[in-house]
């Protein structure tokens, strides 16, 4: 059988638990596969000098990581992938830094990954390449001879094809992705934008269902929606630590009921915009006021990012405003954590919670939703108000869909949401529990790789795809 290699920037100990969505799938994919996991190990050196690769073994996975010096890490993580990539493939062209240069540092280190990984690879491994840090990494790869299958699968969204025509040098970034044997997305719509920038500025010529010739090359795509493990997230509800949060939640607000939202402090998950709406639902439903609170988990991330900071000071200002218009002595109706939760206490708050909103402006699928769903006691169970915007929307339509820019209409989802009958709640949320089990992470695996076994091989150690 062959070995599987999987390469990301983010690579965790999959024994540990992680925040982030993309570590949190792959430690568990990893853990079922075994194989080697390659990528950043964390850690930023003073010069690049020190570049060798560190081995880990965690349970069945080998780590192999290497260290970034401070200037590939600025201009590769922070700069290009989360200062430029990130905003314009969340839509926020107006937050993307496209002139400061961090093109180079991108590339280097996508060098440095394909010149310390060649070495370790066998000839029959499958290669799996995740997210946006890397996709210049199998044009890198081929370059030095590297003949194995290679699969790519993008996290994040795929903007519409003008808004991705932004970018300078964006022709550049996508016929990289034909060096890839196949090309996944979260959704459908990722997949139709895909197609359509292909179409109309490479001029690819469709060869049948799912599979398009440009550059002299056929690339297959689709969309592989990533779940959460189902059995995992179940166990860890009913471990002692989970029990114990949702205990001591349910007494700590036996009068109320609680509101959740988990996300990383990010511009993209649109957190001010679920903020005003909770507002608005207070300032419309004064009866209800005192009996609702909202839980609002903001893990840090990515610090030394401007846009970062901004949105930090903005979430701080309206939670301090809507405490101090709306509390009482004895009730604050937002509780702001920014903090990272270990993620075995998030199944007991998620289960003590009425309401869960996940109301990103833009998300590749987010996990939460599913996380949410799945730690619910199915006779009683929380409902979800979700964004339309959300990657997980194309898949959970009976959950509450909103539009995370409309205040109003995403106050009357929270009033909806919390008084929603015993009966409705549950005919929902079997709905929606029958495609996160069935869509779990195994399924986004095996029918990744299974679509992955079947490209066809081409010829593919020539230098035709010379970045
Ligand atoms: O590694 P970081 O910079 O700390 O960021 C954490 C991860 O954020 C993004 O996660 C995405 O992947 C999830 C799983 O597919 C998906 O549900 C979510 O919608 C995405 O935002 C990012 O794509 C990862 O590379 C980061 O590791
Ligand atoms: O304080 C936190 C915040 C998030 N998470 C986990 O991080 C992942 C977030 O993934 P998601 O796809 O929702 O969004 P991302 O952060 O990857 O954009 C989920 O598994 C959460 O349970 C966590 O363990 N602790």
């Amino acid at each position: 059988m062959s070995r599987l290699v999987v390469v990301s920037n983010r690579i965790a100990d999959p024994r540990k638990t992680a925040a982030g969505g993309l570590a949190v799938a792959l430690a568990e994919v990893l853990n079922n596969t075994g194989g080697l996991w390659f990528g950043w190990s964390g850690k930023i050196v003073d010069a690049a000098e020190d570049d060798d690769v560190l081995f880990q073994r965690a349970g069945p996975v080998t780590l192999a990581m290497v260290d970034l010096s401070q200037v590939d890490h600025d201009a590769f993580y922070l700069g290009y992938s989360n200062g430029v990539l990130w905003p314009v493939f969340h839509y926020r062209l107006d937050l993307a830094d496209f002139d400061a240069g961090y093109i180079g540092g991108y590339r280097r280190v996508n060098q440095l990954f394909a010149r310390k990984l060649l070495p370790l690879l066998r000839p029959d491994d499958v290669i799996w390449v995740h997210d946006y840090h890397l996709i210049p990494l199998a044009a890198e790869l081929r370059a030095l001879g590297c003949k194995q299958r290679i699969g790519f699968f993008l996290h994040i969204p795929l903007p519409p094809p003008l808004m991705l025509a932004a970018i300078p040098g964006h022709d550049w970034l996508i016929r990289a992705l034909f060096a890839y044997d196949l090309v996944g997305f979260q959704s459908k719509a990722d997949l139709h934008h895909f197609a359509g920038y292909i179409e109309a500025e490479a001029h690819a010529q469709p060869v049948d269902e799912g599979r398009w010739r440009a550059f002299g090359r056929t690339v297959q795509a689709g969309a592989f929606p990533i779940g959460i493990d189902v059995q995992e997230f179940t166990a860890l509800a009913n471990a002692p630590e989970a029990v114990e949060m949702y205990e001591r939640m349910r007494r700590e607000y036996s009068r109320r009921r609680l509101l959740v939202g988990v996300d990383r402090l990010d511009y993209s998950k649109g957190l001010p915009q679920r903020m005003r709406a909770f507002r608005e639902f207070l300032t419309k439903n004064p009866d209800l006021r005192s009996s609702a609170t909202l839980i609002q988990i903001a893990s840090p991330s990515r610090e030394n990012v401007n846009a970062y900071t901004e949105i930090l000071h903005e979430l701080e200002s309206l939670c301090g405003s809507i405490n101090g218009n709306f509390g009482e002595l004895d009730w604050m109706p937002v509780r702001y954590i920014h903090r990272t939760v270990a993620r075995a206490r998030l199944p007991g708050l998620y289960r003590a919670s009425r309401v869960a909103l996940v109301t990103p402006l833009r998300d590749g699928m987010n996990l939460v939703a599913k996380e949410f769903l799945t730690a619910q006691n199915a006779d009683d169970p929380g409902v979800l108000v979700l964004s339309r915007f959300a990657g997980a929307a194309e898949q959970l339509g009976e959950a509450l869909l909103v539009n995370p820019y409309d205040t109003e209409g995403t106050a009357a989802a929270i009033l909806l949401a919390l008084q929603m009958p015993v009966e409705e709640r549950r005919t929902r949320h079997e709905a929606l529990m029958q495609t996160v089990r069935r869509y779990d992470v195994h399924w986004w695996c095996d029918s990744f790789l299974a679509a992955l076994e079947r490209t066809q091989a081409e010829e593919k150690g020539t230098s035709w795809l010379r970045l």
